[in-house]
């Protein structure tokens, strides 16, 4: 390619740069002038709702449905969410706890969700996030809740049963592990791994393999894992991209966990309820007496009205000895007249049943 070619190329790229500036420009004047409508459209002692869930699916999954390339569509709907996050911040910065500290796959997580334009609070453990939510000291918390090789959070699901939240949103991640060191640690030097334990357990298989005789250390996370090694020597930490580049590791491996589709999904937590956008997820927690075929009763409204069960887990409930609780996830808004009928179906068998939240299915 000649000089000459570059400079128009260039060019071109100045005069859309404007352009998109101008219309970005003109879509935050937008958001502002959506924040004012909805100041001023709030009945006495009404609190405004900037934050909208459903209207951003929406939006998002009609700039991939329109999407004509060459930019992927999630690339593409990537950049809206920014430009969305930042036009939400004009009308009112949302501020989100997460399950901490830095650089954890829920900070990840979180700005995968609510963008980069957020005020987002790290915690120090699930119960934390859940408790800053109760609290009001925050609009949103980020708690991770199931994992595809490893199964359920446990804290997370123990943290529902403890606290009134409202599910606004979900998301799935892609969870890369790499073995990460600091600038005094050699390969064959290594005597330590640390790393959470849901994550060494994800690369339980590798670490066999290529570390039989080294000791593993459980810690509250896998950032907390990279930031002990940052300073020590002889000892590595598993962790991923964002712990990584935070605290300035090396990575001596990478994508060393033992399955390649290995992900993780989070869950949005909060006060508000979302509306139904047509492709909607709920949870809801059910208690059922402890008798014969109590599960099967649970579960046959579902198959009788041809509900997609994405998930079912059970778990102590805390209230008696070798009673339990049945956390379930549906395809389905739970203002749906069909799914209606199912839950009220269930509530009259169950002891208990809660609706954790109907949210919009994860679009990133
Ligand atoms: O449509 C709205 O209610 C808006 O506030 C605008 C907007 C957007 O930028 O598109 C911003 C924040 C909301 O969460 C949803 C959408």
């Amino acid at each position: 390619m000649s000089e000459q070619e570059l400079k128009a190329l260039r060019v071109r790229i100045d005069n859309l740069d404007e352009k998109i500036l101008q219309l970005i420009s003109d879509r935050a004047r937008c958001a502002e002038e959506v924040a004012r409508v909805k100041m001023a459209s709030l009945a006495e002692g009404e609190q405004p709702v900037f934050y909208r869930p459903e209207r951003e699916a929406q939006v998002l999954k009609r700039v991939m449905e329109r999407n004509k390339g060459p930019l992927g569509n999630e690339e593409m709907a990537r950049l809206f969410r920014e430009i969305m996050s930042s036009c939400l911040a004009l009308e009112n910065p949302l501020k989100v706890a997460y399950l901490g500290p830095e650089g954890t796959f829920t900070q990840a997580a979180a700005m995968k969700h609510f963008g980069h334009a957020v005020i987002s609070k790290p915690m120090a453990a699930i119960d934390e996030v859940f408790r800053e939510v109760a609290a009001g000291a925050v609009n949103f918390g980020v708690v991770p809740v199931e994992n595809s090789t490893e199964g359920a959070v446990n804290h997370t699901l123990d943290s529902f049963l403890e606290h009134d939240m409202v599910i606004c949103g979900e998301v799935e991640l892609r969870i890369h592990h790499h073995l990460l060191v600091g600038e005094n640690t050699k390969t064959d030097s290594i005597s330590r791994i640390y790393s959470h334990a849901q994550s060494l357990a994800q690369c339980r298989k590798w670490l066999d393999a290529h570390y039989p005789n080294v000791e593993r250390v459980a810690v509250s996370s896998n950032a907390e894992a990279a930031k002990r090694v940052k300073g020590e020597w002889n000892s590595a930490a598993i962790a991923g991209d964002m712990a990584a580049g935070l605290y300035g590791l090396t990575r001596l491996a990478e994508k060393i966990e033992d399955r390649p589709d290995n992900s993780t999904r989070f869950l949005m937590i909060g006060n508000q309820e979302v509306p139904p956008t047509g492709d909607d997820k709920t949870s809801i927690i059910v208690s059922m007496s402890n008798k014969p075929g109590a599960l099967h009763e649970l579960l046959v409204p579902f198959h009788d009205n041809g509900i997609d069960l994405t998930r079912i887990e059970t778990r102590p409930s805390r209230s008696g000895k070798w009673t339990y609780v049945f956390f379930i996830d549906f395809v389905g808004h739970h203002r749906d007249p069909l799914i209606k009928g199912v839950l009220e179906k269930i509530s009259q068998e169950a002891v208990a049943l809660k609706v954790l939240g109907s949210y919009p299915k994860a679009v990133l």
